[in-house]
């Protein structure tokens, strides 16, 4: 362990990084030291977890009680495929971890897209679901859009390249819900794991989501509307040529009631190849050129 480790307690939980409005500015002092924290705490950590008011409360309880009605439609609706890509539109009835469910809609930044997805689900039309899903993604693709953009400026690289990137990227807006345990089941929710996106982040309305730290212990993340958990993922792992590593998290499912969780995924639809600036003799090249989905086909369910 590095000798500094001793007087930075930032290894012993996930650093908090502010992303209220007065950090939002490109270019201001504000933003130029959290992109630093930014980097740091993927380096670090894989992830970090951000303060971000964006998403205010009638949009945050309306996407909350439209993934409880999207669960509670019967298994065979749920399983409806709506996306040739590998991006698992549905994704539960596991035997190691029957307590999971989880729900995509491939994306949700587009109204027609959120308009198919909620056809398909309830033919006779919910509106409701469909507003509601389409503005909680728009802020939580914000928030995605200033990380990555903060990433791209700590470590010196062209706005071009940021967004060659952002161009060639499929978001999906995932629910999560998980039923609580029987007596004599076990509480795991999701096994600990890294996610095959580039960058999700995560909000939960009932708690049990946790990040392994640099130092191997779990922290356990909050629940607030305004907290969301950002985490590097495979994807993020090569591009960075390894300097970030995939962020491990899991869940265990402590309450007492049903637990919902949102998140927003990114994935790569070209070929990635670690980023070339960050390819030096301290950090010989790890990756040959793959291509995101390829890797995705090649997963399948297998990693939940
Ligand atoms: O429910 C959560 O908070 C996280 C779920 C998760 O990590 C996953 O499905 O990949
Ligand atoms: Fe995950």
């Amino acid at each position: 362990m590095e000798s500094q480790t001793q007087f930075n307690n930032s290894h012993h939980s996930l650093p908090l990084i502010d992303f209220t409005t007065e950090n939002l500015n490109p270019g201001s002092d504000s933003w130029v030291s959290a992109s630093q924290v930014v980097r740091t705490a993927l380096c670090d950590h894989g992830g970090f977890l951000a303060l971000y008011d964006e998403v205010d409360s009638e949009v945050y309880d309306s996407v909350y009680s439209a993934m409880e009605q999207l669960f509670d439609l019967p298994v065979e609706t749920k399983r409806k495929s709506t996306t040739e890509k590998p991006i698992f539109s549905y994704s539960g009835q596991l035997s190691r971890i029957p307590l999971y469910e989880s729900v995509g809609i491939v994306d949700p930044l587009s109204v027609d897209q959120c308009q198919k997805f909620t056809h398909i689900m309830w033919p006779q039309g919910n509106d409701h679901f469909c507003e509601s899903v389409n503005s909680y993604a728009k802020k939580l693709q914000g928030l995605d859009h200033v990380v990555k953009r903060m990433l791209f400026e700590s470590y010196g690289l062209e706005n071009k390249k940021l967004e060659c990137l952002l161009d060639s990227t499929d978001y999906v807006l995932r629910g999560y819900k998980y039923r609580t345990p029987k007596v004599g089941e076990s509480n795991l929710g999701v096994a600990p794991h890294s996610d095959t996106a580039f960058l999700t982040i995560l909000n939960q309305k009932v708690e049990g989501l946790e990040v392994k730290l640099k130092n191997g212990e779990w922290f356990e993340v909050g629940v607030s509307s305004s907290l969301y958990l950002v985490m590097g993922g495979d994807a993020l792992q090569v591009w960075s040529n390894d300097r970030i590593p995939a962020c491990e998290h899991r869940v265990l499912v402590n309450s007492k009631i049903d637990r919902y969780s949102t998140g927003l995924l990114s994935y790569v639809n070209n070929i990635m190849e670690p980023q070339e600036e960050l390819v030096d003799e301290k950090n010989p090249l790890c990756y040959k050129p793959f291509d995101h989905y390829g890797y995705l086909r090649s997963f399948s369910q297998k990693k939940l």
